[in-house]
């Protein structure tokens, strides 16, 4: 089984998440996992499951303008946040766009606030609506992955998110 983990990140934890996905699916599968700015190229046909991620902005995917606004934040004085190397390129939403009809299984995740998902919004909602659209058949619920008001991942969730690929891929024993 090939599974390809596409994944945008402004400050390193959809990253982190990402990787430990990929983490879990590994243990059972040939894993691939690619930023969405390099995931152009990709053939999707190559891969049993493409698994899709990124950070939650103004309620839903991440845009030019939000990941600009994510690149001043980061860049004031005293902020601890360390930006990724492409934060400003291309994310999940312009890798959908470029998407043309496909057939194959999916899967969507995000990270985003530990609150109330009605007052968060949740991009993991938007990116499996968009890849459904595409043709695509989700095999989980998007599913969300937690940071606090630092921006810094909630405790468990790393472990919860390799438990999510095993899951995705039918290895999760727990
Ligand atoms: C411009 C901007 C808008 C955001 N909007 C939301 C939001 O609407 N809901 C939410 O839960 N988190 C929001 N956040 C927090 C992000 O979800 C959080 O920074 C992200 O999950 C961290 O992932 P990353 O380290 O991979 O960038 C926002 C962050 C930024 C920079």
């Amino acid at each position: 089984m090939k599974v390809l983990v596409i994944f945008e990140s402004m400050y390193g934890n959809t990253r982190h998440v990402a990787e430990a996905i990929a983490q879990g699916i590994g243990e059972a599968a040939a894993v691939t996992t690619v930023a969405a700015a390099d995931a152009k190229d990709e053939d999707l046909t190559a891969y049993d499951l493409v698994v899709v991620g990124g950070p939650t902005h103004v309620h839903g995917m991440s845009r030019p303008t939000t990941r600009h606004g994510a690149v001043e934040a980061a860049e004031k004085p005293d902020n601890p946040l360390t930006l990724e190397p492409d934060a400003e390129s291309d994310g999940v939403r312009e890798w959908l766009a470029s998407l043309g009809q496909v057939t194959g299984k999916a899967a969507a995740f995000d990270t985003r606030l530990d609150a109330n998902p009605l007052l968060t919004g949740r991009a993991s909602k938007s990116i499996g609506k968009k890849l459904r659209k595409a043709g695509f058949t989700l095999v989980a619920e998007p599913e969300s992955f937690l940071v606090d008001k630092r921006t810094v991942l909630a405790p468990g969730e790393t472990e919860r998110a390799s438990q999510w690929g095993r899951a995705l891929i039918g290895t999760d024993s727990a």
